[in-house]
């Protein structure tokens, strides 16, 4: 059974367009009505609900904005999604819309991109969630209620009244999302089985939790952030957005894993470096001569970054071998974001790394290099102030017999002359 019925209205009076929309929500198994009047769909929403209102601009009786205000004005539709279609780019027309209430705009000339938002949406409310649930919530009416939502998504719930019992369920089980109010039955209140669940070590201190709250106040929102909760949502619920911020919750959880899964994997192979999760060295023999021979063969310009830090000998002598890994590892934290997909960080070993930048030419190796370089100066690293230097080397001749090799010695060469010009600089090899 899905989680949430799509119950759809259709206020179009262009019969091709309203037939366009009727099949389309129709192939996701919706409720749908349609009315072509401003008029009638006032009339059909007397007394029921629809999680879709798709309206076109262009009504007999009124604009699409003006019925749209009045839609919003009814209490079982302040939470529906309203669609306004048109076929003008007038902004001040779509501005007005937004106003009036509605969700977003689409152009009826370009149907296909509507159809991409339904699909999304309807494989979100269908989406089968497979995970196990650990749900507490001292009201036993709530409590069904949640249950019986969540489970229609297909998630597994156990449910508790009081945190002590959710605490030692959660102690032995292994749980996907924890969903939990803050007032609680027992002593323990919502806000302790948080502090409870993030204090513990290894991965189950990182399960998602879910507050519900019956306060909405700025001052307990950050309170519940800064706890450790992952999401949270002030009562009265609406189902349909607790469904989507559950499942967006579990889905980052199983990302997460998969992450960890290949890192561990990866690491096994023995291509990551065990300290700062980098690849290794080993990982660039087998990485880079591939990726610059694909770049040659694509005629696509790369470029081949050293990166050494400066008198970073000092850090391990002054504070401790300790304060010096710390440094290693968020410099490496840093390295990981830094940079485009397709293109590869790598420790070299000790204090140096090397940076593999995918289509990219030396000016523009140059330029990404010059704001790492400031990014150290202006900002300390685990605590410590640190500068490096940087040797950059790059190909943009295809013909040439350049290979991994010689773009390596070129950017060692490049980062030699970076130390010996004073450090904390970058430097293009000459070719
Ligand atoms: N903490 C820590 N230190 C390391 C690691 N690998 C290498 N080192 C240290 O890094 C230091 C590198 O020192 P040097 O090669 O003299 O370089 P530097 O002090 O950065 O000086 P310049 O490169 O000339 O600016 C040595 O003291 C190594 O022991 C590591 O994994 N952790």
């Amino acid at each position: 059974m899905p989680a949430i019925k799509i119950n759809v209205l259709i206020v179009e009076n262009t019969k091709l367009f309203r037939e366009m929309l009727t099949e389309l929500m129709q192939s996701h198994h919706s409720d749908t009505v349609t009315c072509s009047s401003g008029a009638a769909a006032i009339e059909t929403t007397k007394h029921r609900n629809f999680n879709l209102i798709c309206i076109a601009y262009h009504l007999p009786d009124m604009t699409g904005d003006v019925l749209c205000q009045q839609l919003r004005s009814k209490p079982q539709l302040k939470n529906s999604r309203i669609i306004l279609f048109t076929c003008e780019d007038n902004v001040e027309l779509l501005k007005g819309a937004l106003l009036a209430g509605a969700t977003d705009i689409y152009n009826k000339n370009d149907f296909a991109q509507f159809q991409t938002y339904i699909e999304r949406y309807a494989n979100l409310v269908k989406s089968n969630l497979v995970g196990q649930a650990l749900l507490i919530e001292d009201s036993p009416s709530q409590l069904k209620w949640l249950k019986m939502h969540l489970e229609c998504t297909g998630l597994d719930v156990d449910t508790f009244l009081t945190a002590e019992a959710a605490l030692d369920a959660f102690l032995e089980n292994q749980y996907d999302i924890v969903i939990t109010d803050m007032v609680l039955a027992g002593k323990m209140s919502g806000l302790n089985l948080v502090r409870n669940i993030r204090r513990l070590p290894s991965d189950k201190g990182l399960t998602p939790i879910f507050a519900i709250t019956a306060y909405d106040e700025i001052s307990r929102r950050i309170e519940l952030f800064q706890v450790g909760v992952s999401d949270y949502m002030a009562k009265p619920l609406n189902p349909e957005e607790l469904l989507f911020r559950v499942s967006n919750l579990i889905k980052q959880r199983q990302l997460y894993y998969e992450l960890a899964n290949e890192r561990k994997v990866l690491r096994e192979m023995t291509l990551l470096d065990p300290l700062t999760n980098l690849y290794n060295r080993m990982a660039l023999n087998q990485l880079l001569p591939k990726a610059i021979a694909n770049a040659k063969r694509d005629k696509t310009a790369v470029s081949l970054v050293l990166m050494d830090l400066d008198f970073f000998k000092r850090i391990n002598d002054d504070y401790g071998h300790d304060q010096g890994d710390q440094v290693l590892i968020e410099t490496s934290n840093w390295l990981r974001n830094a940079f485009r997909q397709g293109d590869l960080v790598f420790r070299w070993g000790g204090e140096e790394f090397v940076i593999f930048l995918n289509k990219c030419t030396l000016a523009e190796a140059k330029v990404l290099m010059e704001k790492q370089r400031e990014r150290f100066e202006r900002h300390r690293v685990a605590g410590h102030a640190i500068t490096a230097s940087f040797g950059i080397s790059g190909f943009e001749d295809f013909n040439a017999e350049t290979g991994y090799g010689e773009l390596f010695k070129q950017a060692d060469k490049a980062v030699y002359k970076a130390k010996q010009s004073g450090r904390n600089c970058v430097v293009c090899a000459e070719g």
